[in-house]
């Protein structure tokens, strides 16, 4: 039985163990999963995705990775090894790492996490590509790297709630969209660009729509989150 139907995964992006954790003990993980990405995993390592755990919440560890396909699979296979609940490459690395970083997981059976790829950063925009030499545009670089990653039998991709429509329809209604750049009517995007809200989001059919700075910058995180929940009740 899963843990919570919610689409919400919190982004829990703090520098300060304490001020995540006064958070994470005023929430309840039927409310949601959290996130565990690049600041905090370093800062407090495997230990802080037991801590989660043991308060009973899902984690997706977003640690992007891309790299050879040999490391790449085995940095995914200890990610499993925690027990998390969801994982990330970069869709990037290729066919082979996408492909090596699946068969890394076959071992776990249904204890495996899902596994899903990075298309384009929500913070990217169309002259960020061109700086790279991509002249596509970023849903449709998004929508190459979507279906690489379909192709390579990833459970589903990270993108912009504004692909998910096409993405459904294209890809296929079974491949998960993971959804960063939601903003709430009104909050600052700051870095991000293809920013969507949560009813928006919702409407456009996304799975699971990643949320960090509204609710962690917020005066009253626990109370942002149970604001966004209710406002996806009413969407
Ligand atoms: O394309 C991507 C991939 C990952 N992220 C991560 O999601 C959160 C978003 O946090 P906000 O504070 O809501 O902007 C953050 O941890 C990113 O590393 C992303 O934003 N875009």
């Amino acid at each position: 039985m899963p843990v919570t139907t919610s689409p919400i995964l919190v982004a829990l992006d703090y520098h300060d163990l304490n001020s995540a954790l006064q958070f994470v003990d005023r929430i309840d993980p039927s409310q949601c999963r959290l996130k565990v990405g690049k600041e905090m995993f370093t800062l407090f390592g495997p230990s802080l995705v037991k801590t989660l755990q043991g308060r009973g919440f899902d984690v997706f560890l977003d640690l992007k990775f891309h790299d050879i396909p040999n490391t790449t699979a085995h940095a995914v296979a200890a990610a499993a090894d925690l027990g998390v609940w969801m994982v990330n490459v970069h869709a990037s690395g290729g066919a082979r790492m996408m492909n090596a970083a699946r068969e890394a997981l076959v071992p776990f059976g249904n204890d495996a996490p899902l596994l899903i790829a990075v298309t384009v950063l929500t913070s990217m925009d169309e002259d960020d590509l061109k700086g790279l030499g991509i002249t596509l545009s970023p849903a449709e670089q998004a929508e190459r790297l979507a279906r690489l990653t379909r192709d390579c039998g990833l459970h589903g991709v990270v993108c912009s709630a504004q692909e998910a429509v096409h993405f459904k329809q294209v890809i296929g209604q079974d491949f998960a969209l993971v959804t960063p750049g939601i903003r709430p009517a009104g909050s600052d995007a700051g870095d991000q660009r293809r920013i969507m809200t949560p009813q928006q989001a919702k409407l456009a059919g996304v799975d699971y729509m990643v949320i960090g700075r509204p609710i962690t910058q917020s005066a009253d995180p626990a109370a942002t989150l149970q604001q966004i929940l209710q406002s996806l009740q009413e969407a």
